[in-house]
């Protein structure tokens, strides 16, 4: 029995270094350098070439080393009746939430405005702050910890989601609700998950029916925004800026006009990565639970996509 970490380009050494410590036996293998792809059960998943889990014959298990698992369910060669499973972890959603408070703030406070200010030695005191409500599309383990954190910062929240949810503690809007939601914010966070119905939803047609001067904060998949659309949405002025943190084509290439939109604010995808050493307990537990025949935790469902 073994496991293969698949993460082409990426540093794997913590990975395994973490995997041996909760597991001193353990077989790994570690591509491209897989030996013996027939005692693989399990495989640990970044980013893998599409189509090559058909080399593993025992295949039990496919565990995404994020929380994310479109990277996994994109691949359309692999076997539907495998289980998979993703990363729920504090400290990813602790960090994905100070990232987007810190969105939020900077906007808020007008950070920009003030740095320019320096630069040309302005004394203006005048609005210091910008009102806002913000929205979140997808109040699941990250969003929903975004909003609980903003709330406890005196921000005014609304959540958008795909289903009825009960005792909510801010306006939560669901479905063909869109129009309602986004009226009633100014900044719009996007924490959803990638799937064939989120694909391309940050389009002019959505920012179109935002309030004017709405502010984007892309924190989830690059596919999920059209990005000429949102170029186009800030030249109409219906959003007023936004920060990203992932993008169609990743790295984000030279050429791309993002890079030279003042309104755009750009990190390169870290707005929270990984820590392989909270992350690995969870996957060598899952390890594990195939031999005790146990189910999996943090499985996802692979019609809904997430
Ligand atoms: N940029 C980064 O560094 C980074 C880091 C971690 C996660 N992510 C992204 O964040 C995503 C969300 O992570 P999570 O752990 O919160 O996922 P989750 O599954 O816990 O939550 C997703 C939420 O979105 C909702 N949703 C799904 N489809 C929807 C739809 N069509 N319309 C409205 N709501 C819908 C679900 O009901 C759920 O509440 C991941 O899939 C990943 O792509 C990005
Ligand atoms: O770099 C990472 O590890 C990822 O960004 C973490 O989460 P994701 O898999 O959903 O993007």
């Amino acid at each position: 029995m073994a496991l293969a970490i698949i993460s082409p380009g990426r540093d794997v050494r913590l990975w395994i270094e973490n995997f041996k410590e909760l597991d001193p036996e353990i077989d790994i293998q570690v591509y491209p350098e897989i030996t013996d792809p027939e005692k693989v059960e399990a495989v640990a998943l970044w980013n893998h070439p599409k189509g090559m889990l058909s080399d593993f014959p025992n295949l039990k298990l496919i565990c995404s080393m994020g929380a994310g698992v479109d990277h996994i369910l994109s691949d359309n060669s692999i076997q539907k009746d495998i289980p998979i499973t993703r990363i729920i972890d504090d400290k990813l959603t602790t960090s994905m939430t100070n990232y987007v408070v810190m969105g939020v703030l900077n906007y808020h406070r007008q950070i920009n405005r003030y740095q320019e200010d320096q630069k040309n030695k302005v004394w203006d005191m005048s609005n210091p702050e910008i009102p806002v409500t913000v929205g979140i599309m997808g109040v699941g383990e990250l969003g929903g910890d975004i909003a609980e954190k903003l709330q406890q910062l005196r921000f005014d929240v609304v959540g958008y989601g795909n289903t009825h949810k009960e005792n909510m503690k801010y306006p939560y809007f669901f479905g063909d609700e869109i129009h309602k939601f986004l009226s009633k914010i100014n900044i719009l966070v996007c924490m959803l998950p990638l799937t064939p119905k989120t694909e391309g939803i940050l389009n002019l047609n959505l920012f179109r029916k935002c309030n004017k001067n709405t502010y984007l904060v892309n924190v989830a998949r690059g596919k999920h925004l059209v990005e000429e659309d949102l170029l186009e949405a800030i030249d109409e002025g219906y959003i007023s800026g936004a920060l990203l943190d992932v993008f169609q084509k990743e790295p984000l290439p030279e050429e791309h006009p993002f890079w030279n939109k003042n309104e755009i604010t750009i990190t390169p995808h870290i707005a929270s990565v990984t820590n392989p050493k909270a992350a690995a307990p969870q996957i060598i537990e899952n390890y594990h639970r195939i031999k005790k025949s146990q189910p999996f935790i943090n499985q996802i469902n692979p019609k809904r996509g997430y």
